[in-house]
């Protein structure tokens, strides 16, 4: 199964993407989505490439954010697509089943439509404003999350689910108490003096309830 905690890096640079996602992994974060928007080509390509050895070091997933074609040049372990990217059936055409393919969702008929489709992982949100992401959807809150989780339950959907958007340590109990799998975060992280620290509170609530 997934890992529960999903680093979302940050970063206007491929010097200060590097350096992010190269903290975190050091921090203990060991699945990260490289997310660098409104770059060109061959920037998003030479930071993938220097990203995935150092995940490789680190024993990460490493997933790329938006770019088929770049998460199968660099052979990554997956993607993650928005409700307006590439589709996810075509994209599981094209990266095949041995691939993480995750999927942006607003609502419970985003869920359904990318559980048909192939998706392998949900992230469902935002919970709250964040100004790390432009345009966003409808804020959920905690009731939102109930709502739909619910929903899936009713409908005997099963798909992990990773809330988005805003999130803190202090959201993490009641949104695990929704049903959600884990947490995709990206500010908290980044903009932590004591990483490690926030990491190992992050983990010890998603994992709270398991038994090793
Ligand atoms: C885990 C996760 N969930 C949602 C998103 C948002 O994707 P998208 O809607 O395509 O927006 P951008 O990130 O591309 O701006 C995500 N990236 N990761
Ligand atoms: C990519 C994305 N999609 C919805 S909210 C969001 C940003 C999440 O980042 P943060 O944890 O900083 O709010
Ligand atoms: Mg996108």
């Amino acid at each position: 199964m997934y890992n529960k905690l999903q680093y979302i890096s940050q970063g206007e640079t491929i010097e200060q993407q590097l350096y992010n996602i190269h903290q975190a992994l050091d921090a203990g974060c060991n699945w990260v989505q490289m997310r660098f928007k409104n770059q060109t080509s061959k920037d998003t390509f030479t930071l993938a490439e220097a990203v995935k050895p150092l995940c490789e070091e680190y024993l990460a997933n490493f997933i790329i954010n938006d770019d088929l074609h770049l998460a199968e040049q660099i052979a990554a372990d997956g993607i993650h697509l928005g409700l307006t990217d590439t589709k996810i059936d075509e994209a599981r055409a094209i990266l095949g089943t041995n691939k993480i393919i995750g999927g942006t969702a607003n609502t419970f008929e985003d869920i359904e439509n990318h559980i048909k489709n192939g998706c392998d992982y949900i992230g469902l949100g935002p919970f709250r404003f964040t100004n790390t992401k432009e345009k966003l959807s409808p804020i959920l809150g905690l009731a939102g999350y109930f709502d739909i989780l619910e929903k899936l339950k009713k409908n005997k959907l099963q798909i992990p689910v990773y809330a988005i958007g805003g999130i803190t340590v202090r959201d993490v109990s009641p949104l695990l108490e929704t049903g959600i799998h884990g947490i995709a975060v990206s500010g908290i992280i980044t903009e932590s003096d004591e990483k490690e620290k926030l990491i190992q509170q992050l983990n010890e609530k998603l994992y709270a309830n398991i038994i090793a």
